[in-house]
């Protein structure tokens, strides 16, 4: 069973703007996929296609064989937003119980979770700290451990270090790393080609609301004769290399 399949996908804003065409992509159980595109490929449209945040206008979202707009579906994913938004009234311990609660679980085992999640992400001295007051990687560690909370087997972060520095990028790839390892697929949406090349078995190239390519790094770089991910970048999205 797919992690995820998306079939003939489509989505158009109401200002008529077409983010997805006719979309299909399946990622297996278990993968660590990338998504690569420039600015306004449509890769957050996509996700939040898939979770449900926004209605869809043509085409099927499954996530483990479930409609995606299912509960149970909705309970297999754990999203990390590109932006941070956290709740600014709450501390690192109550945002990740309350999230657990949002998600079903008891109070104990929201409380047990959380305090798991504390130590691994090193929040153990801001646990009873308000998010205003954590510092950018902080919060940043919070979000993905909010998104980890309720143990989703689909975890979708959407440029997870985007701007972040070299040593918390090093941090959250460890993280994300042993997630993997641990049996959870992930989607990953990257501005880093690098990221995507040191992560990622595989790769999706999207532009323009298409699948251009999936394949692994070494694949693309062969379909595309390139020597590296940026070579692969550059051709795949018919970019200019020479000044005229
Ligand atoms: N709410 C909206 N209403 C109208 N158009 C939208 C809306 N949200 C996104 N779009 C448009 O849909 C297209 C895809 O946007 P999307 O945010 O999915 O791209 P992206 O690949 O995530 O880009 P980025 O790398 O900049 O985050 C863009 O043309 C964008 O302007």
């Amino acid at each position: 069973m797919p992690a995820l399949e998306l079939r003939g996908l489509t989505k158009r804003y109401d200002d008529g703007t077409v983010a997805l065409r006719d979309f299909d992509l399946v990622i297996p159980d278990g993968a660590f996929f990338g998504l690569l595109g420039p600015n306004g490929a449509g890769k957050t449209t996509l996700i939040s296609a898939v979770c449900n945040l926004i209605r869809i206008t043509a085409g099927e979202v499954r996530v483990f064989g479930e409609p995606g707009d299912s509960l149970l579906a909705r309970s297999w994913v754990g999203l990390a937003e590109q932006d941070i938004n956290l709740d600014r009234f709450l501390t690192v311990r109550e945002t990740l119980v309350y999230h657990g609660g949002y998600f079903g679980m008891t109070k104990r085992e929201a409380e047990e979770r959380a305090a798991e999640m504390i130590r691994v992400f090193d929040l153990e001295a801001k646990a009873d700290v308000r998010a205003p007051r954590l510092s950018g990687g902080q919060k940043r560690r919070l979000q993905l451990a909010r998104a980890l909370m309720h143990r989703p087997r689909l975890v979708i972060l959407d440029e997870p270090t985007a701007g972040v520095d070299f040593e918390l990028r090093l941090e959250l790839w460890r993280y994300i790393r042993k997630l993997h390892e641990n049996g959870t697929t992930i989607l990953l949406t990257t501005h880093y080609l690098e990221e995507a090349e040191e992560l990622c078995d595989e790769i999706a190239l999207i532009r323009g609301g298409r699948l251009l390519a999936r394949d692994t790094a070494d694949g693309l770089r062969e379909r595309y004769d390139a020597d590296s991910l940026a070579e692969v970048y550059v051709k795949a999205m018919g970019m200019e290399t020479t000044a005229a």
